[in-house]
């Protein structure tokens, strides 16, 4: 398979490194780790070491492939679409956290559109090379009921091609909705206190914030027409904070870094889903409102 990584940073260079050692593989992505593949290829280490040499370009230009897999931050989803408009792709699949990001694809682009989640962990530990952190599995599915699901078979089977676990389901909103309850819950409390993932273990304030702005979350899912009930979204959190306890998530490093965060795909949606449903979210509201004002006084606002 023809396949375009868009945003080449941790995630993308990690997921491109690796199918590309059975399919042809180009990141686009920022210099200098763009350059620095071309010259040398790209080196991966921890689960796995290796060095692969997939294709790298700063330009998209007028790109043809089978599949373009975005793997930018929620909010630089909007100038992918704009990137993608000049190429020639048979479908798009957004492996990105938080909602919002297949909506902006589908609206601008004339293109099937795949929804997907990822579990693995990657960190691009300098040019050329991306750190990979943890194994983890990878679901697929249409976005729309024309992006027919056997599209969403044959990625599945072309990630599965290059040794990695992945799925294709009919049911990508009901996966979609409850990654976003996890984010809900761990990331912002975990970057408003600054701690690890692990602090979050019951019994405690914080785990109790944490799982109040899950079980807001599952209740606007309910109300958007998602079957994920409290108890499910429980049990998730429960899961990831005790398999991911000594990590940081990606919301404590983004405010560690003094980086804008991926708030508004994440509680911010949550907020925004619940007023269009008529359902009330004040810890979500409220975990927002601080993280967009961090974000101010951080300049990114
Ligand atoms: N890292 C991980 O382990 C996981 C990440 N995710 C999700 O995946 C997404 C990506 O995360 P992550 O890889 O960590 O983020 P990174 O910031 O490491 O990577 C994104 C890269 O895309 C670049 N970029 C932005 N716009 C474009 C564009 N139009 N064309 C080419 N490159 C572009 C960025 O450059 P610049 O910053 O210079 O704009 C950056 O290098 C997020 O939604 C995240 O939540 C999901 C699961 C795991
Ligand atoms: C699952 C979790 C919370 C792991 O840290 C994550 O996805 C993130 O940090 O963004």
């Amino acid at each position: 398979m023809r396949i375009l990584i868009v945003g080449a940073g941790s995630l993308g260079s990690l997921l491109g490194g690796l199918l590309a050692r059975t399919h042809n593989v180009t990141l686009v992505g920022r210099n200098p780790h763009m350059s620095a593949v071309q010259a040398d290829g790209l080196r991966v280490t921890g689960v796995e070491t290796f060095r692969t040499r997939p294709g790298a370009t700063t330009d998209i230009g007028a790109a043809s492939a089978d599949l373009a897999l975005v793997t930018v931050k929620a909010y630089d989803t909007a100038g992918v679409v704009d990137d993608l408009a000049t190429c020639d792709v048979g479908a798009v699949c957004s492996l990105q956290n938080g909602m919002g990001n297949e909506e902006t694809l589908a609206a601008g682009l004339d293109t099937p559109v795949l929804a997907g989640t990822t579990t693995h962990g990657a960190r691009l530990a300098g040019p050329g090379h991306v750190e990979w952190l943890g194994r983890g599995r990878v679901t697929i599915g249409p976005w729309r009921p024309a992006d027919a699901v056997d599209r969403s078979e044959r990625v599945a089977a072309a990630f599965r091609a290059a040794g990695l676990d992945a799925t294709a389901t009919t049911d990508v909103r009901h996966r979609l909705w409850q990654k976003l309850a996890i984010n809900a819950a761990i990331n912002p409390v975990t970057a408003l206190a600054r701690v690890e993932n692990g602090a979050l273990t019951p019994p405690g304030g914080l785990a109790d914030v944490a799982t109040a702005a899950g079980t807001e979350t599952a209740r606007v899912a309910r109300a958007d027409g998602v079957d994920l009930s409290a108890a499910t979204v429980r049990e998730a959190i429960a899961d990831v904070v005790r398999e991911t306890a000594r990590n940081r998530s990606s919301m404590h490093q983004d405010v560690a870094a003094g980086r804008r965060t991926e708030i508004e795909a994440v509680n911010g949606y949550v907020v925004e889903r619940a007023a269009t449903v008529g359902e009330s979210v004040p810890v979500n509201r409220t975990l927002a409102a601080l993280i967009r004002g961090w974000e101010a006084g951080a300049g990114h606002r």
